[in-house]
């Protein structure tokens, strides 16, 4: 049922008063009413309307509402009698009073039959002013009475229509419970979340739909709801656990308040929150998981860790929390892309699992950073036992999507409570600052916290703030190592190697910062400065140097993955009329190992673009060779390490021969890096390598003294 708000708004006030019109029905031949009526009838706020036979009342009667008939005996065709006897007989108007008129004598039995036709009384004429007043008054007062109270109940009616129909389209459930906690009523929504038909429910007590906590007896007194009846105060209950027919339980919100009026009772409105707890878990859930592995984020591991460390306090156990970071993982991200890093995160989140109890807490903290907390320890060292399982684990062959099989390994810092700290933010800096220990000491390797590894953290975080203060304010510069060509002792080019001086350490070796610039992604900047700067060096030179003399530069990972790599060296070649044979590119074993169509497309493009393309510290990364014969590559550089022993240990001097020949057989030039004696250039020039690159020839010097170098020296014969 609906109702337009002026509706509604009428029903919630009060019945209006008897804004009532009466009306006297006079039914006679004679047109003239009863001397005193019509004054009287003013005097009430009546009306009267005239009907000459019963005929004529009959139509009037069914036509209007009249409150009185006073109706004349003899009547032309149907008489009074009969016209009473008529309006009794018929519903709509059996409750109009009628007084019959008589010109004659009222005798008994004129009375009797009166009385029979359903006369409430009758009147001789010539009527008696008082007597007829005082009737007539009387009974309009009934009639008034008697309309008023039908108004009432239909106004009643209308408002427990509009309350029912409310309660029944109310999406929350309604339950009443009298005094004794009887459910006295519930809303279909009551039911519904209930599971119960009314016929259940009605009669039924409290305990039918609130259970106690487990195995209580639940007594009325001690519920909210007997408390609201008591204390008559309303009760909002955030959350509470309602029960359904079948015994299951669902949280609800609600509110309990007593009845209003006499209503000795009280209401329950309440809510299923079953899906906003679900929701609310779902977000809580969400907001301490890695998506990636299903491990605990790094909020999740921050109070999983807290909680740890209480109940090791309660227990006076040790509790170790290690810190283990993947080697170089940033390579595998950048050379392979992201969807093969992802995967492999995924992979050593589960071979992280599988090394460790069930209940230990495991959690990606970071990019590649995770964490293993191990609880209950009776002693810390056994943590070790776990790292080095953790180690072994990591460093078995990882199968990515497409086959494709990739090695890593990890550095792990452990740091233990109650030894290193009791605080959570404390023991993750020392199992940092353990696992940063064990990265500088040589990776895959895991290392306890003592407490002098802080110094050595700090002054790391020291030189990271100093070399981001020096990309900013053009700290570093360039030094150029000559390449001398074996046969002709001609210098056939130069390497440029990036330099940086800090005002209060001094000179530091780009070992040291340049993994911190690929760390902090700063080599993309660095790398374009290298480029442009070098480039504009090399065509400065140009009447110096001869044209075939080339500059080569390093190139880093990150440089690698990067989009604009190609456009951005076509740009500095552009700017600084270079022909692109004068600039070599230095690679990685590790970035062409990658085959992927990143790889493959950036080396077409480079080699498009005419650039050399060489392999540095060739022999040092990667056993496939298969990378060789794919990549059209100018040049092989045999590592450092293999030339320092060359005069002395056969097998490197082996190694630097297969080299040389495997690089001539696929049509490049080999270069020997860190030449430093003439033993090693004879070696050299014996084993039919190209170019040598060494301090025998010449350190790496500023721009400045580039024009000192002898473009030719004599070699062999010293
Ligand atoms: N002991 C000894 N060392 C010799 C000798 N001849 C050359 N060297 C050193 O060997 C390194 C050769 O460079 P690299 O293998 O490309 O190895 C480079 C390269 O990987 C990286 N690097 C340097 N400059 C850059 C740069 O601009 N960009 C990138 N991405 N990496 C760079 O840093 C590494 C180290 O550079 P440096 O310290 O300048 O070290 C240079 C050079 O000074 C020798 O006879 N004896």
């Amino acid at each position: 049922m609906r109702h337009s708000p002026a509706t509604m708004d009428s029903l919630l006030t009060k019945p209006a008063g008897p804004a009532i019109q009466q009306t006297v029905l006079l039914v006679g031949p004679q047109s003239d009413a009863p001397p005193g009526l019509l004054p009287l009838l003013h005097s009430l706020g009546a009306q009267s309307q005239h009907a000459d036979s019963g005929e004529r009342a009959l139509e009037i009667l069914v036509a209007e509402d009249i409150a009185l008939v006073l109706a004349d005996v003899a009547l032309p065709g149907m008489d009074g009698y009969a016209l009473t006897q008529w309006i009794r007989e018929n519903s709509r108007t059996r409750h109009i009073p009628v007084i019959l008129l008589s010109n004659g004598v009222w005798d008994a039995a004129a009375i009797a039959r009166a009385y029979e036709a359903g006369a409430i009384d009758y009147l001789g004429r010539p009527v008696a002013e008082p007597v007829l007043s005082s009737k007539v008054a009387v009974l309009l007062e009934l009639d008034g009475n008697r309309r008023r109270l039908r108004q009432a109940i239909s106004h009643i009616d209308s408002t427990k229509a509009y309350y029912e129909s409310m309660l029944n389209a109310a999406g929350e459930g309604v339950i009443g419970l009298d005094r004794d906690g009887h459910m006295r009523f519930a809303n279909p929504a009551a039911r519904l979340m209930l599971k119960v038909e009314n016929d259940q429910l009605v009669g039924a007590d409290y305990r039918m739909f609130y259970p106690f906590p487990a195995g209580d007896v639940p007594h009325w007194e001690h519920t909210p709801f007997f408390h609201t009846l008591r204390h008559g105060k309303e009760t909002r209950i955030e959350e509470t656990i309602f029960m359904r027919h079948d015994r299951t339980h669902f949280p609800v919100s609600l509110c309990v308040s007593r009845l209003a009026g006499n209503g000795d009772g009280l209401v329950i409105v309440f809510q299923d929150i079953s899906q906003r707890k679900a929701l609310e878990e779902a977000l809580r859930r969400q907001a301490v998981t890695d998506p990636l592995t299903g491990l605990n984020n790094r909020s999740g591991f921050k109070s999983a860790f807290r909680i740890a460390l209480d109940r090791a306090r309660r227990a006076r156990k040790s509790v170790a929390l290690m810190f283990i970071d993947l080697d170089h993982f940033k390579r595998i991200n950048d050379t392979l892309g992201h969807a093969a890093g992802d995967f492999l995160l995924a992979a050593v989140a589960t071979s992280i699992r599988e090394c460790v109890r069930s209940y230990d807490i495991v959690s990606r903290i970071g990019g590649d950073e995770f964490s293993v907390v191990l609880d209950e320890l009776d002693d810390a060292s056994s943590a070790a036992q776990i790292a080095g399982k953790i180690l072994t684990a990591l460093r078995c062959p990882f199968r990515l999507e497409d086959g494709m099989q990739v090695t890593i390994s990890a550095s792990i810092g452990i740091a233990s409570f109650p030894e290193c700290s009791d605080d959570v933010d404390m023991l993750m800096q020392a199992a940092g600052v353990a696992m940063y220990q064990a990265k500088s000491d040589g990776r895959n390797l895991y290392h306890f916290y003592m407490p002098e590894m802080n110094a050595k953290a700090r002054h790391r975080l020291m030189l990271e703030q100093a070399l981001r203060v020096a990309v900013e304010d053009d700290g570093f510069f360039l030094h150029y190592q000559p390449q001398v060509d074996i046969g002709t002792g001609r210098v056939v080019g130069y390497e440029a190697l990036l330099r940086w001086d800090h005002d209060r350490i001094g000179s530091i070796a780009p070992s040291t910062f340049v993994p911190m610039l690929e760390e902090t992604g700063l080599i993309i900047p660095m790398g374009q400065w290298v480029f442009s700067t070098g480039c504009r060096q090399r065509h400065a030179w140009n009447s110096m140097l001869p044209e075939q003399c080339s500059l080569s530069v390093n190139l880093s990972p990150r440089q690698f993955a990067d989009k604009n790599l190609v456009p951005q060296i076509q740009r500095v070649l552009e700017a600084n009329q270079l022909p692109p044979y004068q600039l070599e590119i230095e690679l990685t074993e590790s970035m062409l190992m990658s085959n992927t169509e990143h790889t493959r497309n950036l080396l077409r493009s480079l080699k498009d673009l005419g650039l050399k393309l060489s392999v540095d510290d060739f022999g040092t990364g990667y056993s496939s060779l298969a990378y060789l014969k794919q990549f059209a590559l100018d040049a092989l550089k045999i590592d450092k390490q293999f030339i320092d022993h060359l005069t002395t240990s056969s097998k490197d001097k082996a190694i630097a021969r297969s080299i040389i020949q495997l690089g001539h057989n696929l049509g490049m030039q080999v270069i020997a890096e860190g030449v430093e004696t003439a033993d090693q250039v004879e070696t050299l020039q014996q084993l039919g390598c190209d170019v040598v690159q060494g301090f025998y020839f010449g350190r790496p010097v500023p721009a400045g003294e580039v024009g000192r170098i002898p473009q030719a020296v004599a070699v062999g014969a010293q």
